[in-house]
């Protein structure tokens, strides 16, 4: 999961970038590997900081009084494609045609044919494995072939329509264009989140894209619509042009959003996030009762796994009659262990970040609550940590069902080997997880909880619980190369992603067979983009793509 974001004020004098990364670090959740934010100024120039590390890292006082001008795009990464390498970090820009700076949230599953379409055809350089890339090249591809010295609105939404119909897999996208204005589109499926919204200034309106509505909340923007499946919006100077460029496909928001990457503080396509996971709460509490009763066994405290599963846990606690406790003290320095590269990573900071408070565990039994079980790094965990500090039993409920499938829309769980439930039942996983008893939401309980607030959406993709995949080309081959490629053991190997390596390009290299050619290894480290040179700034003298109002000089 990622997070995106555009920005456009109205007064062109007054520049974006200290807002959108006071935002960024409101999608910090959704990617905590890379941040960036381009911004655009007079004459079209864009100016970029980007690099490993989160946001408050990154960024500084110093750097983003470099970042010129009235809009802007930022962007948070947690890596599914490619490798943690820097020069994947976003966003992505191309000069041709007219200056393009790209975000994207999400998961190609066609790669492949994309990139020899790229090479053989398109003749256009990728530079990264990653997929970001590529898509923005397939953008620029498309918008090239309109021929014009000067675009408007509908050729971009014609070379966005030309560019759905190549691509396959999710994608959550805001663009700039260079003097002209913002973008979002969303796949037809709309698997990943964007929405928009709206801030009187002056005589005019600023505008936002973000992954979440909290975003909007806290900078004071209103009128909060979410980018439909398959729609592109275009805001320029001159308005705001909205156009379904796909057609409609089967709408499936990703259910996990819901169950773990999205604030609670934050409204998705409708559903208040906070609300689905009291939902799931009270809907778990049903399937507690039955199997604790089933079992024989009683629980005298329900304690959550911070942070994600509080919400789910308190209403899971009131609904049973149950004590609430946080025995589990959580050090706020320490970020989300999930999204974290690497098991020995994952596993070392679960410690790091969560401590157990004996006196709410000696001779209890506990009901440890989380929002799902997905390697298990968590849970197996806590469990012992509840054991060494003197719980009698302990028993763990997930609000969310098994997880047996890989994910392949832009959530990193390539390998269905590292899934802890993956060829196991309920009583193995408890096994593995070291836990007396484990209890999963059913998947009809899940959905329930979460359609119930936007009975409109008839479908939520749910693949890493069932392996039905909506976008309709991942089979075992698919499945089985990306096992290859990206499970924790292949990475190293398979992506030369070693720590310090600036690892550039990809085989894939135009114009010389397809073998790895040497301008690769030079790049990174003294090329601009994808380098983590701060503040930098692109673009040149020339006036490529000023093409109406937003034109300052
Ligand atoms: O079974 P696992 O592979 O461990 O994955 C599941 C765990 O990871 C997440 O927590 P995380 O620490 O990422 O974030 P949180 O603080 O928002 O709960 C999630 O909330 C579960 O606790
Ligand atoms: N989680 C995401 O949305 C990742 C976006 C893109 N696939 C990348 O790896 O950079
Ligand atoms: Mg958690």
């Amino acid at each position: 999961m990622c997070g995106i974001l555009g920005l456009l004020l109205h007064d062109s004098n007054v520049d974006s970038a200290a807002e959108i990364c006071e935002a960024l670090s409101l999608l910090q959740h959704r990617g905590q590997d890379a941040c960036g934010i381009v911004t655009c100024g007079p004459k079209g120039r864009f100016y970029q900081c980007k690099a490993n590390g989160m946001v408050r890292d990154v960024f500084d006082e110093n750097s983003i009084s470099r970042l010129i001008g009235g809009m802007g795009v930022g962007h948070v990464r947690y890596p599914t494609a490619g490798s943690f390498n820097n020069a994947e970090a976003q966003p992505f820009y191309v000069n041709s045609p007219y200056g393009i700076v790209f975000a994207h949230n999400g998961n190609l599953t066609n790669t492949t044919s994309l990139l020899q379409y790229m090479d053989a055809t398109a003749h256009r350089h990728i530079n990264t494995s990653s997929d970001s890339e590529l898509l923005l090249n397939i953008f620029a591809n498309n918008l090239q072939q309109t021929g014009k010295f000067r675009i408007n609105e509908e050729d971009i939404f014609t070379a966005l329509g030309g560019m759905m119909k190549q691509v396959k897999g999710a994608y959550a996208c805001v663009a700039m264009l260079a003097g002209f204005g913002i973008m979002a589109f969303r796949d037809p499926n709309g698997i990943r989140p964007v929405g928009m919204a709206v801030r009187k200034s002056g005589s005019g309106n600023d505008y936002l894209f973000s992954s979440e509505s909290v975003v909007a909340d806290a900078g004071g923007f209103g009128e909060w619509q979410d980018v439909r499946p398959g729609e592109a919006v275009i805001i320029t100077r001159s308005g705001v042009s909205r156009r379904q460029v796909a057609p409609p496909a089967t709408f499936a928001p990703d259910i996990f959003e819901y169950v773990y990457f999205a604030r609670p503080d934050s409204v998705l396509d409708g559903i208040s996030v906070y609300r689905s996971r009291m939902a799931m709460g009270d809907a778990l509490a049903d399937e507690v009762q039955r199997i604790l009763t089933e079992n024989n066994l009683t629980v005298d405290v329900v304690i959550p796994v911070p942070d994600t599963s509080r919400v789910a846990a308190l209403n899971l606690a009131q609904k049973l009659g149950l004590p609430y406790r946080e025995g589990f003290v959580k050090n706020r320095y320490v970020g989300r262990t999930f999204i974290m590269p690497g098991q020995e990573m994952r596993k070392k900071n679960v410690r790091r970040k969560l401590n157990a408070m004996a006196l709410e565990f000696v001779g209890k039994n506990v009901l440890l609550v989380d929002d799902s079980i997905v390697r298990g790094t968590t849970s197996k965990e806590i469990v012992q940590m509840a054991k060494d500090v003197g719980a009698k039993k302990v028993i763990v409920a997930s609000c969310a069902p098994p997880i047996r499938h890989s994910n392949v829309y832009g959530i990193d769980m390539p390998s269905r080997a590292e899934l802890v439930a993956y060829g196991r039942d309920t009583e193995a996983i408890a096994s593995a997880i070291g836990a007396d008893l484990v209890i999963f939401q059913t998947l009809a309980d899940l959905i329930k909880s979460v359609r119930q607030f936007n009975p409109d959406i008839m479908s939520f993709d749910c693949s890493v619980f069932t392996g039905d995949y909506v976008t309709g080309d991942v089979d075992e081959k698919y499945l089985s190369h990306l096992e290859s490629m990206r499970a924790d053991n292949a990475r190293g190997k398979a992506m030369g992603m070693s720590v310090g390596v600036q690892s550039v390009g990809n085989d894939h290299s135009n114009g010389v067979d397809g073998k790895t050619n040497g301008v690769h290894e030079q790049r990174g480290s003294d090329v601009t983009l994808g380098s983590d040179i701060r503040a930098t700034v692109n673009g040149s003298d020339d006036t490529v793509g000023l093409h109406n109002s937003w034109n300052t000089s």
